[in-house]
């Protein structure tokens, strides 16, 4: 195995430029799968730099598309690097990034609400949870249609200590449309405050890390992504006919606390009504 200096100072050859990557495999956008790319290379260096020191870290990328912030954690230095697609597009550009870093970048075609991430790191990662938290992050510019649903099962997750959080109290940096890291982040009064900033915010200290305009995204995100906001609006009541979650998507730190009490009860709520 290299030093940890060798993994520190790890730079990908030069490669073809993500737009280059989508000519040449036809990666045309495909709306069901809530695609929406970030091309430029010092945004998604910014993003993951905001992820913290990943160093010799084990990282776990939900749906990396194209590759863009996937070059940016390879460049970071780390021991390993699994991603999950669901688009078997992505596969052969996400081939090529493994041959340019070997070793270091294992490519699963799979469905990140399925896939589990605790058998898939070594075992020795593990930290107990009030420990420091384990050398593991979870980064992902998410899915619109999946980033409820799955933030919501990773919180349960945490309440268990299981999934991700086998490894311990693993750091989350994730993307959600502008209304939903509102409601993650709300505090106590706000107009945004909702089952889901309690539940969050007893689990995790969340932080809003990022603001990204939607011209940052290729394509622009569309108000008809955003799956998750419908039901938002049905269980809030609100008939606001200015929707701008699409326009924005905001990047959310969730570093997970050392709680001891589990609330499962507030879990237990289908995602459609957080
Ligand atoms: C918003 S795009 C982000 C792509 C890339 N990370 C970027 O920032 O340019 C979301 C990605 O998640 C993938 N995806 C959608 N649903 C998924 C699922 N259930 N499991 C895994 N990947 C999924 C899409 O195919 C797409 O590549």
């Amino acid at each position: 195995m290299a030093s940890s200096r060798t993994l520190g100072t790890f730079r990908l050859p030069p490669l073809p430029t993500i737009r280059e990557i989508i000519k040449l495999f036809r990666l045309q956008a495909v709306k069901q799968l809530s695609q929406n790319f970030l091309l430029d290379l010092r945004l998604t260096d910014k993003i993951v730099r905001k992820a913290g020191n990943l160093t010799n870290a084990y990282v776990y990328e939900v749906g990396p598309g194209p590759g863009g912030i996937t070059r940016s954690i390879l460049n970071a230095g780390v021991a390993e690097l699994l991603v999950v697609e669901k688009d078997s597009r992505f596969i052969p550009g996400l081939q090529m990034l493994s041959d340019a870093a070997p070793g270091k970048l294992r490519i699963i075609h799979g469905d990140v609400l399925t896939f589990k991430i605790e058998r898939a790191f070594p075992e020795s990662l593990k930290r107990q949870w009030e420990d420091d938290p384990p050398n593991v992050h979870i980064i992902g510019n998410l899915p619109f249609s999946v980033s409820t649903p799955l933030i919501i099962k990773w919180l349960e997750n945490v309440s268990q200590r299981n999934g991700p959080f086998a490894y311990g109290r693993t750091r989350m940096m994730l993307t959600f449309q502008k209304e939903v890291a509102e409601r993650l982040t709300a505090t106590t009064g706000s107009k945004q405050r909702s089952r889901l900033s309690i539940m969050a915010q007893y689990l995790c200290n969340v932080q809003h890390i990022l603001t990204i305009p939607g011209q940052a995204f290729v394509p622009k995100p569309e108000t008809g992504c955003a799956e998750d906001h419908a039901g938002d609006q049905q269980q809030h009541g609100r008939n606001d006919p200015k929707v701008d979650g699409s326009s924005r998507l905001v990047f959310v730190a969730l570093w997970n606390r050392r709680v001891q009490k589990v609330c499962y009860d507030l879990l237990c709520v289908p995602h459609s009504r957080y």
